[in-house]
């Protein structure tokens, strides 16, 4: 098994078929549905809220609404089916999860998207529910995760996923490595390419992109999304508390299996960071864009196909060479 992390490869560029960068198009399809680029800010409390998603499905982002305010759920998809926007949600397994998607059935409440969102997906506590969604909310695209290996990618599609999620460990505020010594930390992109090997439905990649060109990275090993929390924190949007250190603004990033989200010190697998201010997430999708746009242009292509096809190599974490961003 080839073992190597985002930081260990550079994909190779080929021959320039465009005269300008804007001419390369990001957008990607999951589902019956088109976005502007394969990136979706990850479904965390400090990341989205409701405010935010709605100007993310208004201007042609994807958006994953977090499960963390259970009772605002339905009332959000009426809202965002009222604008003719698309509604994104997540759920856990607990069994008054099967009463929302009842509920949901019920009033004829088909959100577009459902993300099953747990931190061992590959469990029958998620093929029961994927599963049940799919029986009585039979159009909704489902989402499935988080899982690990080319095993649970398999048979969370097999139960009727329509997608998977991979990414058990590496996320910024993740301790879940540490903790319990398991996961995908340390070589998230090598989990991917195996996942992806295995896949039949879109894998989407999640967590450990520390720099835009991760993202063109995450699509030539297989991904087809990516879901990014560190990155999309500390904005001037970002839901959470501000503060200011020796004149700096910074704002808080904490985990959804952290304390502060749980509101207990039980199986605690995540911890807070205090991110510096960012300014606008609109200039921070923008900058992505246009970042993804040059990958784009570097393979060689007008789209993020070309991307799946360029060559790499593994240069052993030495690609900043001292550098920072
Ligand atoms: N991507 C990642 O690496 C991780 C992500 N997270 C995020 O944290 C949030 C909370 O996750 P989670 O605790 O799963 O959600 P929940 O607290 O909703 O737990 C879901 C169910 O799964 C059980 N459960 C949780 N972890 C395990 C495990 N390792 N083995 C067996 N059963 C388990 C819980 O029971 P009980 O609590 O009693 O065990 C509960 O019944 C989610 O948003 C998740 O995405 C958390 C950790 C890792
Ligand atoms: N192990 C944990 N993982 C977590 C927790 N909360 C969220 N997450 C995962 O991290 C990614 C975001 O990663 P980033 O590197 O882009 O910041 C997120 O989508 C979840 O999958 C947690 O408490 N523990």
């Amino acid at each position: 098994m080839k073992i190597f992390d985002y930081e260990d490869i550079q994909l190779v560029p080929n021959k320039c078929i465009v005269n300008s960068r804007s001419e390369c198009d990001t957008t990607v399809t999951l589902g019956k549905y088109s976005f502007k680029m394969p990136v979706v800010p990850a479904n965390m409390q400090t990341i989205v809220d409701e405010t935010i998603s709605e100007w993310l499905a208004e201007n042609g982002y994807f958006y994953i609404m977090h499960r963390f305010e259970e009772e605002k759920r339905a009332p959000f998809i009426e809202r965002m089916h009222a604008k003719n926007l698309i509604a994104s949600i997540s759920v856990g397994v607990k069994d008054y999860e099967y009463g929302f998607i009842d509920e949901l059935a019920e009033k004829k409440l088909n959100p577009e998207f459902i993300t099953i969102d747990i931190a061992h997906g590959h469990s029958d506590s998620v093929i029961s529910m994927i599963k049940y969604i799919k029986e009585k909310l039979p159009e909704t695209f489902v989402i499935a995760g988080n899982v690990g290996t080319p095993e649970a990618v398999r048979e969370l599609e097999n139960a009727g996923a329509d997608a998977t999620k991979v990414g058990i460990g590496p996320g910024k505020v993740c301790i879940t490595k540490i903790k319990t010594g398991f996961g995908t930390g340390g070589w998230q992109l090598a989990a991917v390419r195996r996942c992806s090997k295995a896949a039949r439905k879109p894998i989407i990649a999640d967590g450990g992109i520390r720099t835009h060109g991760d993202i063109a990275k995450s699509i030539r090993f297989g991904a087809s999304m990516v879901m990014i929390g560190s990155l999309f924190a500390g904005h001037e949007e970002s839901p959470g508390e501000t503060i200011v250190v020796d004149g700096v603004v910074k704002k808080e990033y904490f985990g959804s299996a952290s304390e502060f989200q749980k509101g207990e010190k039980k199986n605690v697998e995540g911890k807070k960071i205090w991110v510096n201010h960012k300014g606008s997430l609109a200039d921070t999708l923008n900058e992505m864009q246009q970042d993804l746009q040059s990958s784009i242009s570097y393979a060689g292509g007008r789209d993020l196909e070309a991307i799946r096809k360029v060559d790499y190599v593994i240069v052993k974490n030495s690609i900043f060479n001292g550098d920072t961003i």
